[in-house]
């Protein structure tokens, strides 16, 4: 048994996050680092990439240090990161060209509209799984193209590089050494035919993006390249990349056909295992790779729910009903049910299912009688009402049975939340003992490369559970809470005039 520790590196949306794991899955030691969100426009978000990557190694070093360790004893990297977020940069100086344009930018809506109506959705969808939305890197990158002085020029000789946040952060781990992805991430740009497992020429053609920019795809574990020595010490081996998501259906050890998992955190993203099969959604999920390991890809189907923890963010930040987070549970608590209160947080549109880019938030129901106990508990139900909108969906393209749902992010730890959450599932909802489950993911990719763990066998043996909530309302009672909110949905979407 190995004494040293796997450091997984999870660039999230809004922090820079390392963790040190040892040989039994278990967190040694954490650091984390918040880090500026920019929106020069409304609609537009963007991250200073230099600032991601001052973040993440700053972190990374802290982590070690707190552990009062040192590079000698870290096996491997394994690499996490926020997804389809871009940046674009001189392969000469190493310098991004633009702040990096985040995943929630709704720049180019107008753009993937005009795709749309071109008839180009079909081609993109076949191919990538996705739909032409702006959530994804493709037109970010061409509008950086478009829109940046010389961009196209450095481009075309060859001089641009483009990359995911992974990809940014092993060009600088490695000193501009490797300019490399992986399939989890490729699979998040428009540009990536998830079925060759290839760049496509003609998605690259319609998007008007020359190849030459892109990174060289590897699997999701496999010992890349080690570190330059600039920054964190030199030859660490870096050894597993995957997107957050997908990085935490690992680390649910979701590894199984069948088996899947959802994350609330800002967001909440459920993803399901599909298996060698790239299942074609008819409920407007998208199709997604979730690992490639020793030349086998393994796919699955995601729903992404913009907001999710964030309403409570919402709730303390803008309405200041509470005070932390962690208030909500008791004020929700506090009475039997939400008084027929509906709130849809539909902040920044819908998500999947709906996809309703002009939805905006609303609650209904208010009586004389309402408090912001009533608000609080409509809260914690809208995020469980948007994953079961995704969870039937996803039954529905899947066909099939689904028993139990694993959780794990921040917003978990409210059992209230989880209790109602399993209540209108209709299944239990398993919540593990370690819960950083992104970033463990990404350190069992590592580790499985490098032989700090023998095999999957021995990984899926550390994953125990914390807590399982099992439905205590009736199917009938849920059926009708259900209709209620799909009712309150209808009316948020198209509201929007622009
Ligand atoms: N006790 C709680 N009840 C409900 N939501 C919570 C609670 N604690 C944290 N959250 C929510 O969880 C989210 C943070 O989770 P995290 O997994 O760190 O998110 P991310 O990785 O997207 O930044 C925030 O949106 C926060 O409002
Ligand atoms: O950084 P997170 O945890 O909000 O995750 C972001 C997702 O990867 C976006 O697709």
């Amino acid at each position: 048994m190995s004494n040293k520790f796997i450091i997984a590196l999870d660039q999230g949306t809004t922090s820079s996050r390392a963790i040190l794991f040892d040989h039994q899955g278990k967190i040694h030691s954490v650091a984390q680092k918040e880090f500026a969100q920019h929106y020069p426009k409304a609609g537009w978000v963007e991250h200073d990439a230099d600032e991601i990557w001052s973040s993440q190694v700053s972190v990374a070093s802290e982590a070690i240090a707190r552990a009062q360790l040192t590079t000698k004893d870290i096996d491997s990297i394994g690499i996490t990161n926020q997804r389809e977020t871009t940046v674009l940069w001189n392969r000469k100086t190493g310098k991004p060209i633009h702040n990096a344009i985040v995943w929630q930018d709704r720049r180019t809506a107008e753009f993937c509209q005009n795709l749309v109506s071109n008839g180009h959705e079909e081609t993109f969808t076949a191919k990538t799984g996705l739909r032409l939305d702006p959530y994804f890197s493709g037109t970010k990158i061409t509008w950086i193209l478009d829109n940046v002085k010389g961009a196209r020029e450095l481009a075309e000789a060859g001089d641009l590089a483009f990359g995911t946040v992974d990809s940014w952060l092993i060009w600088n781990l490695t000193g501009g050494d490797l300019h490399i992805t992986d399939p989890t991430n490729a699979s998040r740009t428009l540009l990536f035919n998830i079925h060759t497992g290839e760049w496509d020429q003609e998605l690259l053609d319609i998007l008007n993006i020359p190849a030459s920019v892109l990174p060289v795809v590897k699997e999701s574990s496999e010992i890349y390249g080690t570190t330059s020595g600039n920054n964190l010490g030199s030859q660490i081996p870096i050894a597993g990349i995957a997107g957050d998501q997908q990085a935490a259906l690992f680390g649910q050890m979701c590894i199984e056909p069948g088996m899947i998992k959802s994350t609330y955190g800002t967001g909440c993203f459920m993803l399901i295992n599909t298996g060698d099969q790239a299942i074609t959604t008819k409920n407007n999920l998208l199709t997604t790779v979730a690992w490639k390991i020793n030349g086998k890809t393994t796919y699955a189907l995601e729903g992404s729910v913009f907001i999710g923890g964030a309403v409570v963010q919402w709730l303390r930040d803008e309405l200041g009903i509470i005070k932390s987070s962690a208030d909500i549970e008791a004020k929700a608590a506090a009475v039997k049910d939400s008084g027929d209160v509906y709130l849809v947080p539909a902040f920044a549109g819908l998500g999947a299912p709906h996809w309703d880019p002009y939805a905006r938030g609303l609650i209904v129901g208010i009586t004389r009688g309402t408090s912001a106990n009533h608000i609080c508990r409509a809260a914690l139900e809208s995020i469980c009402f948007q994953v079961d909108d995704v969870l039937y969906a996803m039954k529905s393209d899947s066909e099939m049975a689904i028993p139990q749902m694993r959780v794990d992010g921040g917003a978990t730890v409210n059992n209230l939340l989880m209790q109602l959450q399993t209540d209108i599932l209709g299944i239990p909802v398993v919540r593990p003992q370690v819960q950083e489950t992104t970033a463990l993911g990404a350190a069992y990719l590592a580790g499985l490369a490098t032989g700090f763990w023998k095999d999957i066998d021995e990984i899926q043996s550390q994953w125990a559970v914390d807590r399982e909530f099992k439905p205590e309302m009736s199917e009938e009672d849920a059926n009708k809470k259900r209709q209620r909110w799909l009712k309150a949905l209808n009316r948020a979407k198209q509201w929007a005039d622009d």
